[in-house]
């Protein structure tokens, strides 16, 4: 049996001869495209966990997930902070609740095509009972930032409850926290690591560094080796949060999802530059979409 904290020498060399360094080729087929019979919601919808009193994180993915292409993105917002949320979108739709209720009530859409939970949410027992009820549905949902550490060694728990598509999106301290094990420092380790979280959770793991390991439980593993360090910023987890989940309402699956927005990342990012901010990003992911084959 492998552990985390001693993965198998199989492991590694599963992790070794499995390993693809991420490149358009392994997923560009699988991207979502309009069709001239398309409307907003056929495009894909995509709802939020709005947190409070951190709002700019749901704000970011939700940014990142309307220009990945989803036709609409709704953030849920406690009703004490409609006012902050709506004060700074605009085609997005900030959707109050008022009670836990009114919350599972607007999960329970069933145009919703993904959700993603964590950013400024809070690592809470009520985060994690919405995180809950959003794998219920069997919807795909991406749990990021708060909503991971919510389940800090209650990595079991959440196996049970992921019935459909779950893409976790650690940096090192969140799977740290989840796992209870410190990610190694070398990629070998590292993506051993990432494969044995992968099965024992049944998600795909993304876990986040400077070389960003994508892991299926199935064996598959991507590396993403070409991130420019100025991603190194507040808020750019939350943003690449937002794009996973919006291709993911689209269709996409979820491995090449993760793949695919992390590219995407990536690409935005060095189209940028020096000087960037988690801001820059969500505008700049139609250009670097641009980059890939027509
Ligand atoms: N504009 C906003 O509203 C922003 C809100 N954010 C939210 O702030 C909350 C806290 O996020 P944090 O990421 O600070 O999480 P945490 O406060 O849970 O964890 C950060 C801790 O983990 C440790 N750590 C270890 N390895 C790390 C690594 N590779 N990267 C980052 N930290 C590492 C750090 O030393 C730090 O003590 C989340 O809800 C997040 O979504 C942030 O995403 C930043 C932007
Ligand atoms: N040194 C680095 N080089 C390249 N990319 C990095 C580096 N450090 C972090 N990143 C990337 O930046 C993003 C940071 O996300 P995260 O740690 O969740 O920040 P936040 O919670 O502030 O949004 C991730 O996509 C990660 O892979």
């Amino acid at each position: 049996m492998h552990t985390l904290a001693n993965p198998h020498r199989q492991a590694y060399n599963q992790a070794m001869s499995h390993y693809q360094s991420n490149s358009p080729a392994l997923w560009e087929a699988l991207l979502p495209s309009p069709h001239s019979n398309s409307h907003k919601y056929s495009r894909g919808y995509v709802l939020i966990q709005g947190g409070y009193p951190v709002t700019g994180a749901a704000r970011l993915a939700a940014l990142a997930a309307a220009r990945s292409g989803a036709g609409i993105t709704a953030i849920a917002v406690p009703a004490a902070a409609l006012a902050i949320y709506a004060s700074q979108l605009l085609s997005i739709m900030a959707k109050p609740y008022a009670s836990t209720l009114d919350l599972y009530a607007l999960i329970h859409d069933p145009r919703i095509g993904a959700f993603l939970i964590g950013p400024g949410a809070g690592a809470s027992k009520e985060t994690r009972e919405t995180t809950l009820t959003m794998l219920q549905t069997a919807k795909p949902v991406v749990i990021d930032a708060d909503a991971l550490t919510a389940f800090a060694r209650k990595s079991d728990s959440l196996k049970k409850a992921i019935l459909g598509q779950c893409v976790l999106t650690p940096h090192d301290g969140e799977f740290e926290k989840l796992f209870g094990l410190q990610p190694a420092d070398q990629l070998p380790e590292r993506i051993a690591q990432a494969l044995v979280a992968a099965r024992q959770t049944n998600a795909i793991i993304l876990l986040k560094g400077a070389n960003t390991i994508i892991a299926a439980p199935d064996e598959r593993v991507i590396v993403n080796e070409r991130a420019p360090a100025t991603l190194a910023t507040a808020g750019a987890g939350d943003v690449l949060a937002g794009l996973i989940t919006g291709l993911l309402a689209q269709g996409m699956p979820a491995f090449e999802a993760a793949a695919a927005a992390v590219w995407l990342h990536s690409t935005a990012a060095e189209l940028h530059g020096i000087g960037l901010i988690a801001e820059d990003l969500p505008g700049l992911i139609p250009a670097a979409w641009r980059q890939l084959t027509p």
